[in-house]
């Protein structure tokens, strides 16, 4: 592994925090360095497109109660693992687990996502905060079972949702490809909203600190519906609350490493970056190879594989990976999607993406 520090690098990585995995590919990278080869791990690499994963689905009454099983959610956590040694397992779990924990119960519809009963804004003040640690035990259980059982050179994520894309399922009850009802919402009563967003802070950082605690080397924030926000909005509802919940962690647990995945973020990157201080960002597949090394010299990236050549396989995915690699093998980078692995996906072509990846 070379070491090289990033251009403009503030006094990043100065105070390490103790990591088990502080030796792999990984959390190097994350540290600004650039790796022979490239860490590798994906975005959903546990779930349906796994036979090992749908056989064990069925032991729980529902998706939640799977992620609040710790035998389940270990066994889950591990199966990319065995099956294709990524660098990193991120922890089995949900970004809604934190309206559920914070008093506002969340159901998944099989085939339509998630459900939630809508909160007005004026409701705001009933979600209970001291609820959430002891709601999310299961999750810390589960995440310290996971760090015993992997191989010391496998890091181990923790992640949460951003604020923002927390707060479209909870005012609108559901997902939604604009984010309209959130947007409105947000336009017509601001302090409401802003009020909601400082709840969301509290116990994103909270969840995110005891998940540290519990064993993760990393964590990840997503912000999955960053991108329909305009540009005040995105000031205000993503990087300006990402900016406190980085220090919240910080403050707690000295020198964490942090990944944040404003998805849609577009133009916004450098700035979202620079504001917020994370160590590494996430890159959607809209993301130009250009603007990606780029933005190498502020923080590491991570990304940025459409999930649908994965699906494709053959000349889609080969090109697709050397494109990536060649691009961003110079400096500090992790491969991985552009979002979720689809269900669909053939095995053999994560085989043939780790294959060429690792130049095996
Ligand atoms: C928006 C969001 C959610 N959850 C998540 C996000 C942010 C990332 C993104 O934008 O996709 C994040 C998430 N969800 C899940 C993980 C587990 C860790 C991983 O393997 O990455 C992670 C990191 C498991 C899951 N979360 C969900 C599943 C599928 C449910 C099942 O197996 O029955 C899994 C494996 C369900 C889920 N959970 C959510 C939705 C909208 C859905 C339904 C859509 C779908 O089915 O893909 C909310």
């Amino acid at each position: 592994m070379e070491t090289g520090g990033k251009a403009g690098e503030p006094e990043r990585g100065q105070e390490k925090v103790a990591s088990r995995a502080a030796s792999s590919r990984f959390m190097a990278a994350l540290a600004g360095e650039r790796t022979d080869i490239p860490p590798v791990w994906m975005m959903r690499q546990a779930g349906r497109y796994l036979p090992e994963y749908r056989a064990i689905r069925s032991e729980a009454r529902s998706f939640l109660d799977f992620c609040y099983r710790p035998d389940l959610a270990t066994e889950a956590t591990l199966q990319p693992i065995r099956r294709f040694g990524f660098d990193a397992a991120i922890i089995f779990s949900d970004i809604l687990v934190i309206p559920d924990g914070l008093g506002q119960p969340v159901a998944f519809m099989e085939g339509e996502g998630p459900r939630l009963d809508p909160l007005p804004l004026d409701a705001v003040g009933g979600l209970d905060l001291g609820r959430v640690a002891g709601h999310l035990e299961p999750v810390y259980e589960a995440i310290s079972r996971v760090r015993a059982d992997l191989p010391p050179e496998t890091a181990l994520i923790g992640f949460a949702g951003a604020p923002w894309t927390l707060a479209t399922y909870m005012v609108a009850g559901r997902g939604s490809p604009d984010q309209a009802f959130a947007r409105l919402a947000a336009y017509r009563d601001p302090d409401g909203f802003r009020r909601l967003i400082d709840v969301l802070v509290e116990a994103v950082s909270s969840h995110l600190v005891a998940q540290f605690a519990a064993g993760a080397d990393a964590v990840q924030v997503f912000d999955s519906w960053a991108g329909p926000l305009d540009t005040d909005g995105f000031a205000r509802w993503t990087t300006e609350p990402m900016r406190e919940i980085v220090q919240r962690v910080r403050s707690a647990v000295p020198g964490a490493r942090i990944i944040g995945f404003p998805r849609g973020a577009g133009t916004r990157l450098e700035g979202f970056v620079q504001q917020t201080g994370v160590d590494a960002v996430g890159l959607d597949w809209s993301v130009s190879l250009e603007r990606g090394r780029a933005l190498q010299a502020v923080a590491t990236i991570q990304g940025n594989l459409d999930p649908l050549r994965l699906v494709a396989g053959g000349r889609a995915l080969d090109e697709g990976v050397e494109a990536i690699l060649s691009a961003f093998s110079g400096g500090p980078f992790v491969f991985n999607l552009g979002h979720g692995i689809l269900p669909e996906t053939p095995i053999e072509h994560v085989e043939r993406m780790l294959a060429r990846v690792r130049r095996a």
